[in-house]
């Protein structure tokens, strides 16, 4: 399974690029990197900015303007291979979290991290054996991640409550003031 970074996105909800903030002395996506490289050997960048901290290991969208649906079929076009998928705005994601995932994860299905009600779509295992139906569906216009897990029967993956700081997304200027509260005090550990 490779590991892939959606960061192809517009961040319009902050108003500049997310994953170039600063938090706690590093990039935003700095801490996801890491944070990756604590369980996989090898991390790709999925998008089409031209500031991204690797130089090896992005992949272009194959079609651009679909949002995270794009990135995912982009991303197992290349690899070929099951993906673990992290957005670029979780940087408190952990490798404990990561590994509750993977002994979790059903295998052939998608699965992803449920949190209460809430699905994180960008959190989780994408097999190659959706690519067919992907592509299908986002050839049809509906870009929408929710109904494309409903239409895939995903498996949702349960976290614990201790586990709820690790979530938060940074996509707008309170998310990320909350997430400087939550770095600055360690709530995330
Ligand atoms: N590769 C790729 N990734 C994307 C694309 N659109 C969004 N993403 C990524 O998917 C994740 C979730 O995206 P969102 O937060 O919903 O959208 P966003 O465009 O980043 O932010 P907003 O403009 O505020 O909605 C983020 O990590 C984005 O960088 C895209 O077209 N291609």
């Amino acid at each position: 399974m490779q590991a892939i970074i959606l960061a192809g996105g517009k961040s319009s909800r902050m108003g500049q690029d997310k994953a170039s903030m600063i938090l706690g002395g590093k990039t935003v996506i700095q801490h996801v990197i890491d944070n990756l490289f604590f369980v996989f050997d090898e991390i790709f960048i999925s998008g089409n900015h031209n500031n991204y901290p690797i130089s090896k290991g992005i992949i272009k969208d194959v079609t651009t303007q679909k949002g995270p649906i794009g990135g995912i079929r982009s991303a197992l076009e290349f690899c070929q291979e099951d993906i673990f998928v992290c957005s670029c705005d979780m940087p408190f994601v952990s490798s404990d979290l990561i590994k509750n995932i993977l002994q979790k994860k059903i295998e052939n299905r998608i699965n992803v991290v449920r949190f209460g009600e809430k699905l994180y779509p960008v959190l989780g295992i994408y097999p190659f054996s959706i690519l067919t139906d992907l592509k299908k569906t986002i050839e049809s216009g509906n870009l929408r991640m929710i109904s494309f897990l409903e239409q895939q029967n995903a498996h949702y993956i349960d976290l614990e409550d201790s586990f709820e700081h690790q979530l938060l997304n940074i996509n707008t200027p309170e998310n990320f003031r909350n997430a400087e509260i939550i770095f600055n005090n360690n709530l995330y550990k």
